[in-house]
């Protein structure tokens, strides 16, 4: 599903002509398979985000390749590059992203509107999901009117509505008190074991990681295999 091979990446900071080069990743090579909770763990600064934006197509590698279901994405046009994105992934962010001035539903339908789908579509689509994530009650609340964890589940139920095989989560319960933390963990769970979705997981907490299946640690450029701690 996801192939990443020998992937190099360099910033370059400081002024023109006295510039530092920061090798950020070094050679990282990585399968996910469909169905698969992959998470990566490292200290902040190791280069996760790089690597996720890399991942996503946001940025361009150095070097090195990207294949999602066999399809270079460092080889797409942006037009191109954006339409994959909303087709492969769904995100999931720390701070929920979710618009402000938008109930619950309308968030959820949002990537729904960008794809074009009709009124009746969307209202079909958008109920199924919050049902799925436990929203019902809410969807009429702006985001200012829910918990943290119900803002989480908007943005799941957002990332999941358009169907796409990945779901890319960035330090999904950052945010999150450790009770509300276990009930997201345990909802990714749930929609990976139901619905066979695969996840690409960064995150600087071990608790976090043991969610998944296979974990690396993102370290000096490399990416390491790493062991689970203690189940959850
Ligand atoms: N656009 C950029 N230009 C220059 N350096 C950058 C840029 N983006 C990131 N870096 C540097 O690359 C390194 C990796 O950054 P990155 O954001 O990928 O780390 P991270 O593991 O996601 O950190 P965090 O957990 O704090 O979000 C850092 O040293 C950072 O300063």
């Amino acid at each position: 599903m996801i192939n990443i091979e020998n992937l190099e990446h360099t910033f370059a900071i400081g002024k023109k002509g006295e510039e530092r080069r920061i090798p950020v990743l070094k050679g990282i090579t990585l399968e996910v398979k469909q169905g698969e909770i992959v998470a990566i763990l490292g200290r902040s600064g190791s280069g996760k985000s790089t690597l996720l934006n890399i991942l996503a197509g946001f940025m361009a590698p150095e070097s090195g390749s990207v294949k999602v279901n066999g399809q270079e994405t460092s080889a797409l046009t942006e037009a191109d590059s954006a339409a994959f994105r909303l087709a492969n992934f769904g995100f999931i962010f720390q701070n929920f992203q979710l618009m402000p001035g938008l109930t619950a539903f309308e968030n959820v339908e949002l990537p729904l509107k960008i794809k074009g789908l009709s009124s009746r579509e969307r209202t079909v689509r958008v109920e199924e999901m919050m049902r799925k994530v436990g929203l019902t009650e809410v969807a009429e609340h702006y985001p200012n009117e829910l918990s943290g964890g119900q803002q989480q589940r908007v943005s799941i139920a957002r990332a999941l509505v358009t169907n796409p095989p990945v779901l890319l989560a960035d330090e999904p319960t950052g945010s999150l008190d450790s009770e509300t933390e276990q009930e997201i963990l345990q909802l990714i769970q749930a929609l990976n074991s139901t619905l066979g979705l695969t996840f690409v997981i960064i995150t600087h907490d071990e608790e976090v990681a043991n969610v998944a299946h296979r974990q690396y640690r993102l370290h000096d450029g490399e990416l390491v295999k790493g062991e689970k701690r203690h189940a959850v």
